[in-house]
């Protein structure tokens, strides 16, 4: 079975859209961008229709790409100040001259809806109520919606980045999963994915996970977003997965659809409905 990431976020989206119906004021989300990357344009496009169509409201602001941390810290201090703003996102990568660490540690940790600010962080590891990074999110999202048991499920995670491998792996044992992670330097990566219940991968890496890695029974979930010949692919193997394997997520329309669209849970984490 090939898993709908795009249906599934739009019921996320109807529901969000819903709750807002009866409120008299819409949550606003500013994205904040250095230069003009063109993923990155794609990308706060996705965010912008995503956040209008909901009926949230949505300001850019675009910095020059030899702006410096001052003035971006600057802008962060005035969205922080701003109480008709609910989210801020500072769009990653920044340019080199700019510590991404001080810019995260700035921005407001309860409108810091990426959940990447440390203290979102360290609330996420105590098994706290935390904004959480949107990525994880949605694997865990994903898994809900398919009314997938975590409790006791040898889960394997491939990749141990800040962003994707080390919450999701925590979240997944906050659902009572037995979590595995496995990274570069893992020996017989095989061995740990034949024996899981389910397989995330966050590697970078088309094509890493192949039909003699998994069974049957395995479910995959897909983060990887990699470019490859101009299109956009994910790290498994998915043609020679897709009519093998329980259930897969393709790579587009799985995962990032409902990255986009659990953003707006978090913005609605700290709005008064
Ligand atoms: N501060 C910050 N927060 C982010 O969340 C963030 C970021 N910076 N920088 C860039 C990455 C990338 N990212 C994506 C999320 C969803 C899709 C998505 O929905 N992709 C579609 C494909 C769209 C297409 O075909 O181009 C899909 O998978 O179906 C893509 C990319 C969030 N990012």
């Amino acid at each position: 079975m090939i898993i709908d990431g795009r249906e599934i976020a739009k019921k996320i989206k109807s529901d969000v859209k819903e709750s807002l119906s009866s409120c008299l004021r819409a949550p606003k989300v500013v994205a904040i961008i250095l230069g003009d990357n063109p993923s990155s344009e794609s990308y706060l496009k996705m965010l912008e229709k995503t956040c209008t169509n909901v009926g949230f409201d949505y300001e850019l602001c675009r910095l020059s790409d030899t702006a410096s941390e001052m003035e971006l810290l600057a802008l962060i201090d005035e969205k922080n100040k701003d109480d008709s703003i609910n989210g801020i996102l500072v769009q990653m990568p920044l340019p080199a001259h700019i510590s991404q660490e001080k810019v995260l540690m700035h921005i407001d940790p309860v409108k810091d809806i990426d959940g990447f600010h440390p203290l979102n962080a360290g609330r996420l590891f105590k098994g706290e109520k935390a904004m959480r990074p949107c990525t994880p999110l949605a694997v865990v999202t994903i898994l809900d919606a398919l009314s997938i048991d975590l409790k006791g499920k040898n889960i394997v995670v491939i990749g141990r980045s800040n962003i994707v491998g080390k919450p999701l792996a925590i979240m997944l044992m906050q659902r009572h999963a037995t979590v595995t992670v496995c990274h570069s330097r893992t020996q017989n990566i095989a061995q740990h994915t034949k024996a899981a219940d389910i397989v995330i991968l966050a590697v970078g890496k088309p094509g890493f996970l192949k039909k003699d890695m998994v069974t049957e029974e395995t479910i995959v979930i897909d983060v990887g977003t990699n470019e490859v010949d101009g299109k956009l692919v994910g790290d498994a193997d998915f043609d020679a997965l897709k009519d093998y394997v329980k259930m897969i997520t393709p790579v587009p329309g799985g995962v990032g659809p409902v990255t986009n669209a659990v953003l707006l849970l978090n913005v609605l984490e700290h709005f008064e409905l």
